[in-house]
């Protein structure tokens, strides 16, 4: 059953990320050391995440911290007969042994959107969490890739970067805004549309993650589609771009979307222990510091390698519809990105 278990989620973290032959080549059993962090574990992503984490052979420790919760969350998780060695960090006390040592950071700490908010009205308090937790790891773990789940991502990502230069810790190859969930929704939505197989579709995501600023390019999606007019292809970027609202409104008030977020968050993280490892061949979307547009930030197909971010990959050839998208969305992710740079300077 525990092999079953393993198996299973190895073979979908491969086919949502690295290719199959990379994963073969490197089995479990010669996985060197890898201390994982969860920030903010006590909560609704940060407990599947979590037990993901525990189930991926790639961690031999998995530190769960968040204010309050996660001895309960930690005793649990511990008990699943996998690798990683599971110890709970609560409160401000622990943070810096939660982070010594570790090799990722995934930080999911902060509040989620409740109907009728957007990411932005996030910023106010997420903002401050964020930037506490990166003053820790600038101090505890300055060498760690981290990856930043809490929103507005497009502002929390600028926020702790700010917050590293500060420290002079700042790495830019370990700084990475996760937006696997949008990648991962565009893979569903196009799966379900196309009428293909879901398990052999890949679809890059770039620009940010909220709203317009989220841009899946389908003119890239494989398996290719000739059957898709262009009012599907509106409706599915659309689809994709509120997909966070979706789920939102849909649990009415309680919250966002937290299991396919584990999931996502699993798989990127999973990418980042891969490259670290040596392991080529590494691709995933993420937020990114960036030269590929006239912006600082932006989400594209990066290369995870043995120092995090190995090479950013430009945008590909794009259609009408994605050139316009990416004109559109310039406006409002450059504002988020200098707000959350403002926010760090300030504060
Ligand atoms: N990047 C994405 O694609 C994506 C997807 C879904 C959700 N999110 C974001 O992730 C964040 C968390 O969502 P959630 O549903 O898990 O929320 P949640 O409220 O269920 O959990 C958040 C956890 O963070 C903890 N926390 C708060 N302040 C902390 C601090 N200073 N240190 C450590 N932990 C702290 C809380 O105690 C709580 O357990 C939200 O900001 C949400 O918008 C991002
Ligand atoms: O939509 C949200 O607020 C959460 C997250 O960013 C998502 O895309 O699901």
């Amino acid at each position: 059953m525990r092999r079953f278990v393993i198996r299973s989620l190895e073979s979908a973290i491969r086919r949502g990320g690295a290719s199959a032959s990379s994963c073969r080549r490197f089995s479990s059993d010669s996985a060197p050391e890898r201390k994982v962090a969860i920030l903010g574990a006590a909560g609704g992503i940060g407990q599947p995440l979590s037990l993901l984490m525990k189930l991926n052979p790639l961690v031999s420790s998995l530190a769960l911290y968040d204010i309050a919760g996660t001895p309960g969350v930690a005793a649990d998780v511990s008990h699943i007969n996998t690798r990683a060695e599971v110890v709970g960090y609560a409160g401000d006390e622990q943070l810096g042994k939660a982070l010594e040592d570790s090799d990722v950071v995934i930080i999911p700490a902060g509040v989620p959107r409740k109907p009728g908010m957007t990411r932005d009205d996030l910023f106010n308090i997420n903002a401050g969490i964020v930037k506490s937790l990166c003053t820790a790891i600038s101090k505890y773990c300055p060498n760690a890739v981290v990856t930043m789940i809490s929103n507005p991502v497009n502002s929390t990502v600028p926020i702790a970067s700010e917050v590293f230069k500060k420290a002079g810790t700042y790495d830019e190859r370990k700084l990475f805004g996760v937006t696997t969930l949008d990648v991962v929704r565009a893979k569903t939505f196009y799966a379900g549309k196309a009428k293909v197989p879901v398990a052999g579709v890949n679809v890059p995501v770039v620009g940010g993650h909220a709203g317009i600023t989220i841009l899946p390019l389908f003119s890239q999606a494989t398996p290719a589609s000739n059957d898709l007019s262009d009012d599907d292809i509106e409706a599915l970027t659309k689809r994709t771009q509120d997909g966070g609202t979706e789920v939102v409104e849909a649990k009415a008030g309680k919250g966002s979307a937290t299991l396919s977020m584990a999931y996502a968050g699993a798989i990127f993280a999973d990418a980042c222990l891969k490259g670290l490892n040596g392991v080529p061949d590494i691709v995933e979307c993420s937020f990114v510091q960036s030269s590929i547009t006239e912006l600082p930030f932006f989400a594209s197909k990066v290369r995870l390698g043995k120092n995090g971010l190995e090479e950013v990959l430009g945008l590909g050839p794009l259609s009408d519809y994605e050139k316009e998208g990416l004109e559109k969305l310039k406006p409002e992710l450059k504002a988020s990105i200098e707000k959350g740079i403002k926010f760090a300077q300030e504060n």
